[in-house]
């Protein structure tokens, strides 16, 4: 039988709590080396707390974050972290903003600005890497913000519900540069959603989190590259199904826990 690469980011009994209930109540989760894995699940039941876990910004009351089998214990340059709003500096230029990653530790480099550049065009914006943020849509505020997060080439990406603000075409486009950016560097990353279409089109792996608990997750068994078609095969939508009444089902366990 073929072996389980070992976990590059891992969960293990991990708790956590704001000083009182907790929010995070016993996660155990591994995520491969390379991989997209999903986290799916209603406003306030502990998702950003969790990746604030595993980019060390948070210290877990109880368990262990490890990433690549060294315990987390604060941030480092091997995690970044895309958050819903892109949170542009206005007074910089695209590129700067791209490079800022950098320039809060040194100067940038010709290297740097080039690999800037070359992830800029890798996203769409080439021509756009003088102007400012304000002369930006949406989409391309988070395809900026999506750079900036790979400037550093981290080994692990943090996606807190990053294109929720962005039209369904937009927001396909998006999904699209991730998994292509992700697949080129090998790149790990754990993604927030509310939007189960969206979980299903990027997760090689899907968990459903419910009050603090994983609840039940969902192997994502579809062809990489994901064409963008896949959306309407009848094996996307059936999983869609599947991890909809997986919603529902912890919605209704959390109600029959509140009753007793
Ligand atoms: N700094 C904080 N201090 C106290 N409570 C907090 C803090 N941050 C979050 N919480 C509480 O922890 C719970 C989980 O919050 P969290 O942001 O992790 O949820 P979420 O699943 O990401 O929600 P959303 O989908 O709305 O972003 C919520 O009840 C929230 O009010």
């Amino acid at each position: 039988m073929p072996t389980e690469p070992p976990a590059f980011l891992s969960f293990e009994g991990v708790r956590f709590d704001y000083g009182a209930a907790a929010i995070v109540d016993g996660v155990d989760w591994a995520v491969g080396r390379g991989a997209v894995h999903c986290l799916l699940g209603r406003s306030g039941c502990g998702k950003t707390t969790l990746l604030k876990l595993a980019a060390g910004l948070l210290a877990p009351a109880a368990g262990r974050v490890r990433l690549d089998g060294a315990a987390v214990r604060g941030p480092g340059d091997a995690v970044g972290f895309v958050f819903q709003a892109p949170t542009l500096l206005e007074w910089l230029t695209v590129l700067d903003n791209v490079l800022l990653p950098v320039t809060l530790h040194r100067r940038a480099t010709a290297e740097d600005r080039a690999r800037a550049l070359d992830l800029l065009e890798r996203i769409g914006l080439a021509g756009l890497s003088g102007r400012g943020p304000r002369a930006l849509s949406g989409g391309q505020q988070s395809r900026v913000a999506l750079a900036r997060a790979l400037i550093a080439d981290p080994a692990l990406l943090l996606l807190d519900e990053p294109f929720a603000a962005l039209d369904a075409l937009t927001r396909e486009e998006l999904q699209e540069d991730l998994l292509r950016l992700c697949a080129q560097r090998g790149t790990t990353a754990l993604f927030v959603t509310h939007d189960i279409a969206e979980a299903v089109y990027l997760g090689d792996r899907v968990a459903v989190m419910a009050d603090g608990r994983l609840r039940h997750s969902v192997s994502i068994d579809l062809p990489r590259p994901r064409p963008r078609d896949l959306r309407y095969d009848p094996r996307f939508n059936a999983l869609c199904r599947e991890l909809r009444h997986a919603m529902d089902g912890a919605a209704g366990v959390l109600r029959a826990e509140a009753a007793e």
